[in-house]
């Protein structure tokens, strides 16, 4: 088959087609004609009709009820990771659209981050950098002490798939290991990891000394963590949060940071991103923060444009859809 033949798929990412990685591009080519957003606004007419999917491949491209409009074809919204957080799901099903996500590529990535940034902020790995190429040399691991992971409690909200893999991996450091969830696990699966259920969040926060956030982004986790909830935790406590940045209050965080409610923050995620320069998150010494690379791997990366790639033929040729988001 030509490449003409394909079904079209529009890129949406950060460079277009160039902007993919050079393996992701041969593996959708093997399957898709591959369409840019600049080449579709250059040549509409003829690319529209062609158009049966769009792969996002990174980013948060806002997809509007006219770009909707302007693909009469369009099946499947292919998403690049699990938040779907930047996609109207409700209009998007309007249109008959189908979106799917990744979340079997992304889950050990974005895990091995939370433990990462946990170790980080404990040992204060970032500072330790700092000092130990600082000119100022007296300052080399002196008055400079962090706080032990081994054995402390690990409080995790949100216990899906990436909450999971935190608490096994937190299980090998023999930490207490709380979460809190919707739906309760099954008892084997607590079980295997050794994780505690609280109810309520509220007790988790206070006996935690490690809180790690792994929501999804909805309306009933908007802010889920304000200064209520920082004043809870232990002034001893560090929060994580490897999910999304809305889902704490960064003003209330700040203040907390300032005066010393919590020990520490580590976040991969913020709102906006990236902060402005001037924000005051971004002055704090008691702060780690990383520019949202929960799956920033090239084995994640890649793993994603396949399960994007597997979900997008799914639909194409009315298979069962292995990732699919429902709209609610
Ligand atoms: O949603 C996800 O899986 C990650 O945040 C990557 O966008």
């Amino acid at each position: 088959m030509g490449d003409q033949e394909l079904p079209g798929v529009l890129i949406l990412g950060v460079g277009g087609v160039e902007g993919v990685l050079e393996n992701h591009v041969g593996l959708l080519k093997k399957n898709f004609h591959l369409i840019t957003m600049k080449e579709f606004l250059e040549n509409k007419k003829e690319l529209s009709e062609k158009i049966k999917s769009i792969f996002i491949f990174e980013r948060r491209p806002t997809i509007d009820r006219g770009l909707l409009e302007s693909l009469p074809n369009l099946k499947v919204i292919a998403n690049s990771g699990v938040g779907v957080d930047h996609l109207d799901l409700k209009l998007i099903s309007t249109f008959g659209v189908k979106v799917t996500s990744t979340p079997q590529a992304v889950s050990d990535s974005t895990a091995d981050t939370g433990m990462a940034l946990m170790l980080a902020s404990a040992r204060r790995l970032v500072e330790g950098c700092q000092i130990a190429v600082s000119p100022d040399t007296e300052r080399f691991a002196v008055d400079w002490l962090g706080v032990e992971v081994t054995g402390a409690t690990l409080g995790i909200i949100g216990m899906g798939r990436i909450g999971y893999k935190v608490a096994k991996r937190a299980k090998a450091f023999d930490m207490k290991i709380l979460y809190h969830n919707r739906k309760r696990r099954k008892e084997e699966e607590e079980q295997a990891v050794g994780a505690i259920y609280c109810k309520k969040m509220e007790d988790l926060l206070q006996q935690s000394d490690f809180v790690m956030l792994v929501v999804n982004l909805t309306p009933q986790t908007h802010r889920l963590i304000g200064k209520r909830e920082l004043e809870l935790m232990k002034p001893t406590a560090t929060l994580i949060n490897i999910s999304r940045g809305a889902v704490v209050d960064q003003d209330a965080l700040v203040e907390a940071l300032q005066n010393k409610v919590i020990r520490a923050a580590a976040l991969d995620v913020t709102y906006p991103e990236p902060l402005p320069r001037n924000h005051s998150l971004l002055k704090l010494k008691n702060i780690i923060i990383t520019p949202h690379i929960g799956t920033a791997t090239v084995q994640a990366t890649c793993m994603m444009t396949e399960e994007a790639i597997t979900n997008m033929l799914a639909v194409l040729n009315g298979l069962p859809i292995p990732s699919e988001v429902c709209p609610k």
